[in-house]
């Protein structure tokens, strides 16, 4: 049995626009997926996933005792579901070379799904790390990151960026413009989050700034202009400038929204957040719902969000230092 586990992740600036190269500058949270592997002895794979839920399948059962129920879920349902563990361990398979081989796999997270927090990128790095353990090889972190990369390139159909798989196998704050990908010194971020419960669907939100792009070239100019903000965001940064690193943040907000990829209660939430005094605030991943991340030192934020409607929770993050932990 072999078991990692990566943390989440909120971005700084610069989501959306690092899919079309421009520069972004994650940072890794104290939230992980831990994931536990055990070799099987058939070609099988089993996942267990506690967290993970599927709207939607048919059950038939005709209530004869001994005879249990027959539950149904749609193909599209289940890799829709499945997609990144699955594609974690065709990777797997392939850097080993052992294509036959078959896993026991079991996810734990307390990163929410689909909620901007970068799960997918937390499971997939966690997966890969421990599976490929599992068979005897330890991959080197550039390695590991590349892998999971590929992996979420293959599940959103060729539009991902590094940036979520690089900071998540590494840890840290990182700056990743297309395969240029980096670590950054940063001073200790008074990080709030705030998270309306809900999700977003980041193939079909990233899909939408694709379409905008194409359509309109002040869109490609927003694009290019979250590019500037990342810029000056890491001028900020190095110089532990926090107001400084708020003001771009809003800025940011305010363009992603102009991309269409916030929603009513992540706007909600990040005037709450300006509201209470934060230096800045903005929505973080790929926006549709989930979660906006505000810096602010003091506990006003949080109190404020804890009494906003529509914000389900708010909890502090701390910045995670190291990226993928193999546990055992
Ligand atoms: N705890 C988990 N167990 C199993 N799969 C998970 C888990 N967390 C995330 N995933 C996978 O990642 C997907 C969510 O990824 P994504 O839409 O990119 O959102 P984000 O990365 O912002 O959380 C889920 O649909 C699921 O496939
Ligand atoms: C929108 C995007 O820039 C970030 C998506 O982040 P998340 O999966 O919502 O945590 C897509 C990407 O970089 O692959
Ligand atoms: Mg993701």
């Amino acid at each position: 049995m072999t078991l990692s586990s990566a943390p989440g992740k909120v971005y700084l600036f610069g989501e959306h626009a690092v899919v079309y190269g421009e520069p972004a500058v994650p940072c890794a949270i104290e939230r992980r997926a831990r994931v536990e592997v055990q070799r099987r002895d058939d070609e099988k794979l089993r996942v267990h996933a506690e967290d993970l839920s599927l709207n939607g399948f048919t059950v038939e059962y005709d209530g004869t005792p001994g005879n249990g129920p027959d539950v149904d879920v749609s193909e599209s349902l289940i890799s829709a579901a499945m997609g990144y563990v699955d594609e974690a361990i065709a990777q797997v398979r392939d850097v080993t070379g052992e294509d036959d081989v078959g896993f026991d796999v079991t996810i734990e997270s307390d990163i929410p799904l689909g909620a901007g927090l970068g799960s997918s990128a937390a499971v997939v790095v966690a997966a890969i790390d421990a599976a490929a353990r599992e068979l005897g090889v330890t991959l080197e972190p550039d390695d590991l990151a590349e892998r999971a990369y590929q992996t979420e390139y293959q599940v959103q159909d060729g539009q991902a960026s590094r940036a979520d798989t690089f900071c998540s196998a590494t840890g840290g704050a990182v700056r990743v413009e297309g395969d240029d990908c980096r670590s950054l010194e940063a001073p200790d971020l008074p990080i709030v989050i705030g998270f309306d419960g809900g999700a977003g669907d980041t193939g079909q939100l990233v899909a939408g700034v694709r379409d905008l792009r194409e359509e309109y070239d002040f869109a490609a100019d927003t694009v290019e202009a979250i590019g500037d903000i990342v810029r000056n965001g890491e001028q900020a940064l190095a110089d532990g400038d926090i107001a400084e690193l708020g003001r771009l943040m809003d800025f940011n907000h305010g363009l992603l929204s102009a991309l269409g990829v916030s929603s009513r209660s992540l706007d909600t939430m990040v005037w709450a957040a300006r509201d209470a005094g934060a230096h800045g605030a903005k929505l973080t991943g790929a926006g549709g719902g989930g979660c906006i991340v505000a810096l602010d030192p003091t506990p006003e934020t949080e109190t404020a969000l804890s009494f906003t409607p529509g914000c389900e929770d708010t909890f502090r993050a701390e910045l995670a230092e190291d990226g993928v932990k193999r546990l055992e």
